[in-house]
């Protein structure tokens, strides 16, 4: 599998954030994207999910298996925002989203082991912490069948624990022949990552 841009741009309020990126990923590899704040690293993660439409150039998923129609569907974007309904149970959030994006390599009590939280699938989602509720989140992408992981400053409001139990999820991702591209400040801890640095704010 490999995610290939070519030539793309991304504007927001028509205004022109980053132009004429050339980069390709292929499934067990990582691209870290960085820059200031405002140089569009939201933006790019979000025209690869497929949430908004490129300003110019093309973006493409090859060798996707057969199940996969298109990047959008191979696609899960961890944003900023968790997605989860606040008054349900961790467990229906996470049982819809898996029906959603289609069964993953782990259950829902396993995805929840694997991020410490195995004791909370029955409280609301509301009532969770921020990390918590970040945990949660990395436990949607496990419990979900989407090879391209789309993670947008996904140790936000993680403890340092949880940051390094992240960085093995996201270790085994690449393994299992996944591909991340992550926007980030921080450093995920994934050797052997290429580097896309957008440039100045606007
Ligand atoms: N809905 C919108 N309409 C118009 N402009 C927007 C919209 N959303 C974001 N922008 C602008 O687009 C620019 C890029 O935003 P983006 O969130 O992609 O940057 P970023 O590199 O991810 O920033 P940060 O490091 O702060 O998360 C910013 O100037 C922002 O104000």
């Amino acid at each position: 599998m490999r995610l290939i841009a070519e030539n793309l741009g991304g504007e927001r309020g028509g205004e022109l954030l980053f132009s004429g990126l050339h980069f390709a990923v292929s499934s067990g590899e990582a691209l870290m994207v960085t820059g200031p704040n405002g140089s569009g690293k939201s933006t790019l993660l979000r025209i690869i999910a497929g949430l908004l439409v490129q300003a110019e150039g093309m973006l493409r998923l090859e060798g996707a298996p057969a199940a996969f129609e298109g990047l959008a569907a191979a696609a899960h974007y961890l944003g900023h925002l968790n997605a989860m309904k606040p008054v349900l149970s961790v467990d229906e959030n996470l049982h819809f989203w898996q029906s959603f994006n289609g069964r993953g390599q782990y259950s829902i009590a396993e995805a929840l082991e694997r991020v410490s939280l195995g004791e909370i699938g029955h409280l609301p989602f509301g009532y969770l912490s921020t990390g918590q509720k970040r945990r949660v989140s990395i436990a949607r992408l496990l419990v979900s069948d989407r090879p391209v992981w789309l993670l947008d400053e996904p140790t936000a409001g993680l403890d340092k624990a949880s940051e390094t139990q992240f960085t093995g999820l996201m270790r085994g991702h690449l393994t299992s022949g996944g591909i991340i591209v992550a926007a980030t400040h921080l450093p995920l801890g994934l050797e052997g990552s290429t580097e896309l640095a957008l440039g100045a704010a606007a």
